[in-house]
């Protein structure tokens, strides 16, 4: 909208998913898709371009079958030559194409402010990202922070990141690349929302850290038919039905997605459950407890599938979301006014929620120290914060936070229009 043109390179079922650019824009952005390289079917099977579409130890021959994209990229940097590259940290190829071409490089940290203080320490930039040093706020939080990894997370986190896997790079080396040959980090981010981390993070950086908005996503760009969700949405009193959703690349075991279920089931509340198959699921139906579906079927619906999440999150009758704590589900839900209940697990999904539990804005699933959680912790939790008159504060805050995250002139108008303002003259003055 600002009329910088975009070229959005991805692979072709990636591009696909994304929503349609509307015909005034057409002349602005164009999607260049590349066919994903194959693999032996063995490790990625051939309808694999995401990390949605796979089990966890997949990924890294997504991410090996990625990096083969290289020579086609560099053919389309030489014939574009464009003023900026934006990437995310995975491409670790593009430094030497960015050099070669001279083409200004811009690393986009999908992952919150709150949750990259604490990667990157000045520590780990020289070593392995070590589980201690996850699990204390960074030291450069001048405020008192409670965001950190538990012991349980941190472990995990940081194997998964020093490892060099089947790919021969591993997560973090190709972090460092980018981040050291980029001229500037950009995050979903504002300072209304998440400023005091934003600012941490900048004294952490000798490189501009500049805040793109939280890019709220317009209601109408996506997919919302209006089906049977709908009708029954339609039913439901205002601000009751919770919300309950793992985002796109998460895989919950057979334990947690049955102790979910319970737990919905003990809080007696109306629930909305948006529920993949697992990858332990032997057919395309049994997947929940036995006779779960018909117990709770007065009132709540279980959406076995893909379903348009913004499109149900803005319903009226939606009041609170049970959630993974991804980024993308945390900005859509407070959009909306939503109180949330977290449950975390990977990447940066638990020092998002700790960053929302310490801003009053959720209610974070109570854990054993093995990582593992009970039906008793959801129904509480859930109760909590929908009901109950301790939630009360948080609801209100939630309800609140609507008006910032929401605010499409704050996040287009102004955060966008200044990081174009940065794109077209390379200078960021730090606020
Ligand atoms: O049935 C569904 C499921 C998901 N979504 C959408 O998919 C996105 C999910 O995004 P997010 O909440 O960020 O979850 P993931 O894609 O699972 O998140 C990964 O990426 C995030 C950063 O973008 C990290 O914060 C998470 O930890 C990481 O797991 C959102 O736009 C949802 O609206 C749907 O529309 N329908």
């Amino acid at each position: 909208k600002a009329g910088v043109r975009v070229s959005f390179v991805s692979t072709p079922k990636n591009i696909e998913r994304l929503p349609k650019i509307p015909s005034t824009l057409a002349h602005l952005v164009d999607f260049v898709s590349f066919p994903l390289p194959s693999l032996d079917k063995e490790l990625l099977s051939e309808s694999a371009e995401a990390t949605m579409d796979i089990p966890f130890e997949k990924i890294q021959y997504l991410k090996l079958a990625y990096d083969h994209l290289q020579h086609g990229v560099k053919q389309f940097v030489a014939d574009q030559l464009p003023d900026w590259v934006i990437c995310d940290f995975n491409p670790h190829w593009i430094v030497e194409i960015v050099k070669e071409f001279r083409v200004k490089l811009i690393f986009f940290s999908c992952l919150s402010t709150p949750a990259s203080t604490l990667f990157a320490q000045p520590e780990t930039c020289k070593t392995p990202l070590s589980p201690e040093s996850l699990t204390k706020p960074s030291e450069f939080a001048t405020f008192s922070s409670s965001v950190a990894y538990r012991r349980h997370e941190a472990i995990p986190f940081s194997a998964g990141v020093n490892e060099v896997n089947a790919s021969g790079v591993s997560d973090l080396e190709r972090i460092k690349m980018i981040v050291s040959a980029a001229q500037a980090i950009i995050h979903r981010s504002c300072y209304e929302i998440d400023g005091e981390y934003l600012n941490a993070l900048q004294h952490q950086s000798e490189k501009p850290v500049i805040p793109i908005g939280l890019l709220p996503i317009e209601r109408g760009t996506v997919d919302g038919s209006r089906d049977k969700i709908f009708e029954w949405l339609d039913k439901q009193t205002s601000k009751s039905v919770v919300f309950v959703g793992f985002g796109s690349e998460l895989k919950l075991s057979k334990d947690q997605v049955f102790e979910i279920a319970y737990g919905l089931e003990e809080s007696e509340l109306p629930f909305l459950w948006a529920l993949r198959k697992p990858i332990w699921a032997s057919n395309d139906e049994d997947f929940l407890p036995v006779d779960f579906i018909e117990r709770t079927n007065n009132r709540g619906v279980v959406c076995k599938g893909w379903v348009p999440q913004l499109e149900i999150l803005a319903h009226p009758s939606i009041g609170g979301s049970l959630f993974h704590s991804g980024w993308g589900s945390v900005i859509e839900t407070l959009q909306f006014g939503h109180i949330l209940v977290v449950l975390p697990f990977i990447v940066d999904q638990p020092p998002n929620a700790r960053f929302l539990v310490e801003k009053g804005l959720a209610i974070e699933v109570n854990k054993n120290e093995d990582g593992s959680f009970t039906r008793k912790d959801i129904a509480r939790s859930l109760t909590q914060a929908m009901v109950s008159e301790e939630g009360k504060k948080i609801r209100s805050n939630a309800e609140d936070a609507a008006a910032i995250v929401g605010n499409m002139e704050l996040h287009q108008g102004h955060y966008i229009a200044e990081f174009v303002q940065f794109l077209k003259s390379g200078i960021w003055k730090q606020k």
